[in-house]
Formats: structure tokens, C-alpha cells, sequence
């Protein structure tokens, strides 16, 4: 444990020099410490000085004064946190408590319930250490627009060259080259990327007894859980309940610094407010109170303030927990591209493994989104049977919209065998229409957690079995329920956005309304004219570019692949005779390439483009690649539409991923604006 000495010099090293000398001359005017040989004394000497003519306690008292006086009450707070527990550690040492048993009591806990998983939530339990790649983390998210939609972050991922990774087990060990420990971390990345997979490798490393032994309790409480707790608990009765198994077994909790850890997993699915500005300073483990508090008040560090503290979230929930109580923040990036080869690699057998990488590097879109581990997944589980069989070499998807139509009609093959075995009453494609209204009506409030009542407002039951007798369990999951309570969500954000698209073009087909909000003009429009699918579309793209976080981003990408007479032969089941002509189809890509030209934001003409892609019309692609082709790139004459061309084809570029020769371009100020998305999205920027 750190001596009062070093607590001060840790204290006094987060001073900048301008702020020491302030401090110096506090002590040199208000303390009357002779000026001389105090003028050049840096943190070592003053905290010497300090201590040599105050001894140990004067020297904390004036410290906190001076802090106070400076407006330094952050780090007055700190140091007083730490004295304090540094005095109930001296006081525990007294009662000497042997934790062992528990702890171990722990470990074999944590061991079973985390050995396995389930695996993109197919219904069998995997080994964590089986299916378990590293990935990619890095130390100080880059910050950015946080609430944008998650797979446009991941187009558009930021530098990499100013990043330092970081291995998950080392996250919270002392760092060898300050010499410093993070305390309270908090670890973002979108949908999928791997956030609850980290966390349960770290807690079954340090349950199996490999990692992090210095710790002797890890309590992990994910906020899915900690939703359903509606009555007062104490930290203690808490822990107790959930660990141990009754509310009066554990007594107490080790006081010294960094030998309790708690794991909030998920932060942005908290549905209890978080008040950080009114928490009431609560300190008793003991004493019964809201869940909102007990975990404001670890957090806060009022409750067990020599707790490590780990919390999870999806980036836009991550302004919940205001910044001064994190000391860093890491960024799940997801695989790089090593690791999406390792992950392939491992989970599949050799030629396969090659096969089905070559399969995505083919495809710019694929590769680009088995960054996140969970796309691995469904490509895994659509390519490796489709690979099995010689005769589908043909039909392999390789845009987006064919994979999830794989993974759609895979699981509804699963889905008719198990019909039949349990003889249940409804078809596969009502269940999927209802899961895509679901999907759609929660899409649109920006929900990706719902509970029974979302589902009986779209008649999906949960008593009758249906969703959940093996039905669908591969793209809709329930969680374990803590006390009664089951919260649902899609696989992943990108299945609940397919199939709401799926269900948008149904009900435009069958119930001959567009289920998208409408505006005036467009209802007034509507009066007098039937509604046509490129109605449907044109909707679809208005909604989409009037998203502030984009969204609807894909949910609109899939619409218009899913409107391709080839996507469409695959799915007759679902969407039998939608009659789209070639017509509407040119018309849609009209309106696309005209809100292109009127220069909408780059993210929002990028995906634009992934919408023309789609739909195989690449005129405007080809006519900027004969430009880049050409030997003039000053970049002078492009209009908007080209612009948004020329990012588009770069950023789909492996080349440019790697490196960007900006000097190219380089002749205007419009050229650095306009090609920003690719300076930020590749390593070597020239
Ligand atoms: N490191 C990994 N190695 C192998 N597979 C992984 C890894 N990380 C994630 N996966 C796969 O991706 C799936 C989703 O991962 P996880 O649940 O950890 O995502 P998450 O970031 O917590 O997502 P959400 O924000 O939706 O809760 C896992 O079930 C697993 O199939």
C-alpha cells in the first residue's frame, strides 16, 4: 500500500508547472516555508519540505488547503479518498479477515457461468476459449460524433496511427512506464464488436486462476440485470444475493486499494437514471437503498472507494457517466484484419477457412464489416454449408443484402425441420414478418431492447412457444431472467435492420400503405396517386438522409437490395410478386444520384452510393474511376456528385486503406474538406 509521501507526490504530479509554482507560493505566504531553495523545488523536494517541517499529518492538511484554495477540489477529493481508505486498510489490518473462501467460492462460480457462451447466440453453448480471438483495443477513443449509426463508425474508423492498443487481461495492471493503475475504466464499441465476450474472458482468466490474481473479488453486475431489481437493496445484500447465494453471508469487503472489482457490462441498455450532480454521498454497504444509488455511489467511489471499477457501453450512451470519474477510456475496434483471418481460421476447417476468406476480401463491403466479431459469425454460418455443397459456388452472396437473405433462408430451413418435429401452428414467414415489424416499430424510436409488451403489440407470444422453441433463436434472443423480468433484442442491430426492411417492403406490397412517416406534401401527393414502390423508396431515402445518426442508414440499403428482382427470386415465400420494373427501379436511382449532387453530408452521400451499389447501378462509380485514371488530379472541376464519388471509390479502396497519397489532390482547400473521410480512414496519410 502507498505511503501518505507517495499519495501526496501522486497528487502533486497532476499539477502542470505553472500550477506547482502557484503551490509553492501558497506554502512560501500563507505557511511562511523560507523562499529560498523553494523556488526551484520540484514535486519531490516540496513534498520533503513539506513533511520534514509538519510531519506527515500537517503536511496532508496543508496540501488539502492549498488544493482548495487553488480550486483543485477534484484532486483535494481524490487524496482525501485515498487517505481514507489507506487509514481503513491500517484499521482492517487489525481485524485481519480471511476472504479466501469466499473468494474461491467465487471463482468456481464465475468459472461455470462463464466457461461457455453462447456463440452469436446460436442455441449451443461454445467454449469462451474455443471460439475466443483477440481483438483489436485501443487506449483514448478518438472521440467523435458518438451517436452516429454504429456501422457507418465502422466505415469511416478513425486513424489508426495515433492509437496504443491494449490487451484486455492488462487493463487494469499497473502500467510500466508511469507507474500508474487505472481505477475506474470505461470501454465503448458498437454492436457486436466483442464488449461482453472481453469482459467474460477477463472474468474467467481471473476465475481459472491465470490473471489478475491480485484481485480478490470480481463481481460482475450487467445493467440488463440491474434493470429488473426494483427493491432497495445494500451493496452487501446485493453481492450476497446474486455471489453467494443469501443475503447474510459475506460481512464485509477488502478495504485495501484494487482487490475488489465490479464489471457494469452494457451501460446503454440502463434503463434507471444515472444522477451523477445530485448523488447523495452514500457510504454504507450495509444500509438498503435504490440500485440507482449503489451504483452512483461505487462509481462516485463513496461506497467502496478502493474498488476497481470496469464499465461497458455502446459509444452512444458513454456521456451517461460524466468524464471525471473515468481515468481512461478504451475503444473496442473490433478484429483488424489479422484477426478476421484468425477468427476464420480457428472456427472452421483449413480449406475452408481460406475459402471463405478469399470469398470476403473479394467483396469490399463483406471485408469491411467482419470487422465486427458478430458479422463474422453470420458470414460463417451462411458460407460454410453454402461452400460444403460444390453447386452453390454460384450464388455465394457477395453483397450485403445476399448475406443476410443466406442467413435469413438458412434459418428458415432450421426453422421448417423444427415445425414439423414440434408441430407448432405458425409458419416461418409469419413469425418473420412479425419479428420485422417488431423490428421496424422499435427501429424507428431508436429501441434495440425491448421487453414482452413490445412483442404482444406485434402478436409475438412469448408463452406459445413460437419465438422461442428454437423458432428464430439465432436472430432474436431473450436473456436469462434475474427476477422474472426477459428483455429481448435481435442478434445484431444489422439483423433487426434487415428484417424491418423486409417487413417495409411487405407492407407496401400486401397492405399497399408506406409504413415510413409521410410529409405533408407527400400525403397530400399520395391522395391523388397509388402507391408505388418508388414512392416506397423515395420515403425510405428521405427519412434516412433526415436522421441526425443515420439510423435508418441501413435499414435503407437493404430496402433497395431487397428490391433486386435477383434478391427478390431467393425470398418468393415472403415477398411473392412485388413487380418491380426495371423502370421504377431507374427512377429510384434517379433520386438517388440527384440527392448526391445536392451535396448532402459525406456520410450520408457515402451511403447513398452503398444504396446504388446495391441496386448495381455504378454510372457515376465508373465516370470518377476514368477520372482517377486520368492524369490530371487537381481535383479543380468535380462537382458535388463527383466529390461524393471520389470518397466513395477511395474509401472502398484496399489500397487507400493502407495509404493515401493526399499530395494528389492536393491543389485546393475544398479538396482537404471534401476528401476528409478518407485522410481519417487510412493509416498513412502522405
Ligand atoms: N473476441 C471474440 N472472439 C470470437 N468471437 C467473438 C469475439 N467477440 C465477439 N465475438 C462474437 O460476436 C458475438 C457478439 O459479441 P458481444 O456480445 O461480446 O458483443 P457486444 O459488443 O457486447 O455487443 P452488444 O453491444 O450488442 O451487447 C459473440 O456472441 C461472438 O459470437
Amino acid at each position: 500500500m502507498a505511503s501518505i509521501k507517495k499519495l501526496l507526490i501522486d497528487s502533486l504530479d497532476d499539477l502542470d508547472k505553472a500550477q506547482l509554482k502557484r503551490f509553492r507560493c501558497y506554502l512560501r505566504d500563507d505557511y511562511k516555508f523560507p523562499a529560498s531553495g523553494l523556488e526551484e523545488a520540484d514535486v519531490l523536494d516540496t513534498v520533503d519540505k513539506m513533511v520534514e517541517r509538519e510531519k506527515q499529518e500537517g503536511a496532508v492538511k496543508i496540501t488539502l488547503d492549498i488544493l482548495k484554495k487553488m480550486n483543485q477540489n477534484q484532486l483535494a477529493e481524490e487524496l482525501e479518498k485515498k487517505l481514507k481508505v489507506k487509514k481503513a486498510a491500517v484499521d482492517s489490518k487489525a481485524v485481519d479477515v480471511d476472504y479466501s473462501e469466499f473468494s474461491n467460492t467465487l471463482k468456481k462460480l464465475l468459472k461455470q457461468d462463464y466457461e461457455k457462451i453462447l456463440d452469436g447466440n446460436s442455441h449451443q453453448n461454445t467454449y469462451l476459449t474455443d471460439i475466443y480471438t483477440d481483438l483489436y483495443i485501443v487506449k483514448n477513443h478518438t472521440g467523435g460524433v458518438v451517436n452516429e449509426h454504429e456501422v457507418r463508425q465502422m466505415e469511416s474508423n478513425r486513424t489508426a496511427t495515433e492509437d496504443t492498443s491494449v490487451m484486455c487481461k492488462d487493463i487494469f495492471k499497473v502500467q510500466r512506464d508511469t507507474g500508474r493503475q487505472n481505477r475506474k475504466v470505461l470501454t465503448l464499441g458498437i454492436a457486436g464488436v466483442g464488449k461482453t465476450v472481453s469482459v467474460s474472458k477477463f472474468i474467467l482468466d481471473w476465475a481459472e486462476g491465470k490473471e489478475n490474481q491480485e484481485i480478490i473479488f470480481i463481481f460482475p453486475l450487467a445493467f440488463r440485470e440491474l434493470n429488473l431489481i426494483s427493491v432497495n437493496r445494500s451493496l452487501m445484500g446485493l453481492i450476497n444475493k446474486k455471489f453467494f447465494g443469501s443475503e447474510n453471508q459475506l460481512s464485509s469487503l477488502p478495504k485495501e486499494e484494487g482487490k475488489v472489482m465490479f464489471i457494469f457490462d452494457g451501460l446503454d441498455e440502463c434503463r434507471f437514471s444515472l444522477s451523477f450532480k445530485n448523488s447523495e454521498g452514500f457510504t454504507d454497504v450495509t444500509k438498503e437503498t435504490s440500485v440507482d444509488v449503489i451504483i452512483t455511489n461505487l462509481i462516485e467511489k463513496n461506497l467502496i472507494p478502493s474498488a476497481l471499477i470496469w464499465i461497458t457501453s455502446r459509444p452512444a450512451a458513454a456521456h451517461l457517466i460524466p468524464p471525471e470519474h473515468i481515468d481512461q477510456v478504451t475503444e473496442i475496434r473490433g478484429f483488424n484484419d489479422d484477426q478476421k483471418e484468425k477468427y476464420f481460421t480457428r472456427n472452421s476447417k483449413p480449406d475452408m477457412s481460406e475459402r471463405i476468406i478469399s470469398h470476403i476480401k473479394r467483396s469490399r463491403s463483406l471485408h469491411i464489416m467482419c470487422h465486427i466479431p458478430v458479422f463474422c459469425w453470420i458470414c460463417l454460418s451462411v458460407l460454410q454449408p453454402l461452400m460444403m455443397t460444390q453447386e452453390n459456388l454460384q450464388s455465394i452472396p457477395t453483397t450485403l443484402t445476399g448475406m443476410y437473405i443466406y442467413f435469413l433462408l438458412s434459418q428458415m430451413k432450421q426453422m421448417k425441420a423444427k415445425k414439423q418435429s414440434d408441430n407448432l401452428p405458425q409458419s416461418f414467414e409469419d413469425v418473420v414478418l412479425k419479428l420485422g415489424k417488431l423490428a421496424f416499430t422499435q427501429l424507428q424510436k431508436g429501441n434495440l431492447i425491448f421487453y414482452k409488451e413490445d412483442l404482444e403489440e406485434c402478436e409475438l407470444y412469448v408463452d406459445d412457444g413460437i419465438v422461442f422453441s428454437g423458432l428464430c433463436t439465432q436472430m432474436f434472443q431473450a436473456e436469462k431472467p434475474v427476477s422474472g423480468r426477459k428483455v429481448f433484442s435481435f442478434v445484431h442491430l444489422s439483423v433487426q435492420e434487415f428484417l424491418a426492411a423486409l417487413y417495409v417492403l411487405f407492407i407496401c406490397k400486401n397492405r399497399k400503405t408506406n409504413p415510413f412517416p409521410l410529409t405533408l406534401g407527400d400525403k397530400l401527393k399520395r391522395t391523388f396517386k397509388k402507391n408505388s414502390l418508388v414512392d416506397l423508396h423515395k420515403t425510405g431515402i428521405k427519412n434516412a438522409l433526415k436522421s441526425k445518426n443515420g439510423h435508418l442508414d441501413l435499414l435503407l440499403r437493404f430496402l433497395m437490395g431487397l428490391s433486386l428482382e435477383s434478391n427478390q427470386n431467393e425470398l418468393k415465400d415472403l415477398l411473392p410478386s412485388l413487380n418491380i420494373t426495371a423502370e421504377d427501379l431507374r427512377q429510384t436511382c434517379e433520386y438517388i444520384k440527384q440527392k448526391i449532387k445536392k451535396s448532402v453530408s459525406s456520410e450520408k452521400s457515402i451511403n447513398l452510393f452503398h444504396c446504388l451499389n446495391e441496386l448495381n447501378d455504378d454510372s457515376l462509380i465508373t465516370e470518377i474511376q476514368e477520372y482517377l485514371n486520368s492524369e490530371d488530379l487537381s481535383g479543380q472541376d468535380l462537382s458535388s456528385g463527383q466529390w461524393s464519388a471520389l470518397v466513395f471509390v477511395l474509401l472502398m479502396s484496399e489500397e487507400t486503406q493502407e495509404m493515401f497519397e493526399m499530395q494528389k489532390y492536393r491543389r485546393s482547400d475544398e479538396a482537404v474538406i471534401r476528401l476528409l473521410p478518407v485522410i481519417r480512414n487510412t493509416r498513412r496519410a502522405l
